[in-house]
């Protein structure tokens, strides 16, 4: 696993139950799924619209992109472990698919779906 990864799951497991006026991971644990459900939604919606803006070559903003997408992966991982899901679930589900291309994937799947 990537070693940022790794260290930032440790430091939010330990957030978990820390005090919500000293962090702000366990200050969205205390607001609860909603919140940090409403921060995913926030910052994938950010994300998009810097991506637009570098697409349309704005000065500055490829580094939004980065920093918006960091935003939106660190709230996602702060989803999952507010769930109870080890991260490491979601590297081996990208694992597993690694090298089946998506179309021979989707034309693999039963008619109904
Ligand atoms: N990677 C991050 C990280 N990325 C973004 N953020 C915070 O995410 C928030 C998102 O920005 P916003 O402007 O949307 O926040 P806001 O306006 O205060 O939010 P609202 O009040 O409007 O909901 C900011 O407060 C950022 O500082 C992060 N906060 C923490 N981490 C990591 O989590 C660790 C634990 O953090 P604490 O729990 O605060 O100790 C840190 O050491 C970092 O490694």
């Amino acid at each position: 696993m990537n070693d940022i990864l790794e260290q930032l799951a440790e430091v939010l497991a330990q957030r978990r139950h820390a005090d919500p006026a000293t962090s702000y991971v366990a200050s969205l644990h205390h607001k609860g799924l909603n919140k940090i459900l409403e921060k995913v939604g926030e910052e994938a919606t950010e994300t998009i619209l810097a991506a637009k803006d570098a697409a349309d070559d704005v000065e500055g903003q490829r580094q939004a992109v980065v920093a918006e997408t960091a935003d939106l992966w660190f709230h996602s991982l702060v989803m999952l472990s507010h769930l109870g899901i080890d991260q490491r679930d979601v590297l081996d589900e990208l694992a597993r698919r690694f090298g089946v291309s998506g179309l021979d994937e989707k034309a693999a799947r039963p008619s109904d779906q």
